[in-house]
């Protein structure tokens, strides 16, 4: 099944008034930056390199999540299984290292999805309030929006360190409705991942999911949602 906002059935038989739209796997395609960015980190602390395929799983929760997962996986040897303890020996320097190559690779090894930019356009010409949520650190979102010339389709931009808590839990979803000063029961929530479709199911909101994301390495069709897209840009047909 694919959706249209005309077409999502409401509460009341209402109509969407504003997006919430996630950022890694739903309009940006990260996984580049996050691999280069992590291998950077891991040469500096003498680690052994990760790959692409193993990040993917691990994306969507956040980056102390990703970072506590990416060394579990390297220190993790034959017969080895590092303690918690291990980990944080590492944690420190490695969200430094992480953080500083990050910012500097920012947006270098990613894509725009097909349909990202025509679906925004057509959702701010349709009138939506619109906000980006995502996990990412604000400090790596607000430039990652620029650099693909997507912030100025959204009145506001939150990330994972904006509010107490993440998705998946509905305070962000919240707190950005109360920004963009819309219901939750009538403001959509697009993403990618169980992550996105669970803090949304909590909070109240409807929620579509693009089929082309990470979803934590999980088929995204078994995660329940109002529907299912191709690209952003079928959202408006
Ligand atoms: O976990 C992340 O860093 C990114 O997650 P997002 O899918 O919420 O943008
Ligand atoms: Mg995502």
């Amino acid at each position: 099944m694919t959706v249209s906002l005309a077409k999502l059935p409401l509460p009341n038989g209402g109509a969407i008034e504003a997006v919430i739209v996630d950022l890694d796997g739903t309009m940006v395609d990260t996984m580049g930056d996050f691999a280069e960015a992590l291998n950077r980190m891991l040469a500096d602390l003498q680690l052994p390199a990760i790959d692409a395929q193993a990040i993917e799983p691990m994306v969507g929760k956040g980056s102390e999540n990703l970072l506590r997962s990416v060394l579990q996986h390297v220190l993790s040897r034959q017969g080895h299984v590092p303690a918690a303890t291990e980990i944080d020996n590492y944690y420190a320097r490695a969200w430094e290292q992480y953080q500083h190559h990050y910012l500097a690779i920012n947006g270098r090894f990613s894509r725009v999805y097909d349909g990202v930019e025509q679906g925004l356009r057509q959702m701010r010409n349709l009138g939506l309030k619109m906000a980006c949520l995502t996990n990412k650190p604000l400090s790596f979102a607000e430039p990652l929006l620029k650099a693909k010339g997507l912030r100025d389709y959204f009145d506001c931009v939150f990330g994972g360190d904006s509010f107490e808590r993440k998705k998946p839990d509905p305070l962000p979803l919240l707190k950005t409705c109360q920004a963009l000063g819309s219901q939750p029961a009538t403001t959509l929530m697009v993403g990618d991942s169980s992550n996105d479709a669970e803090a949304a199911h909590n909070a109240g909101c409807p929620v579509v999911l693009v089929s082309y994301g990470y979803n934590h390495g999980q088929p995204i069709r078994n995660v329940q949602a109002a529907g299912y897209v191709d690209s952003l840009a079928e959202l408006t047909r």
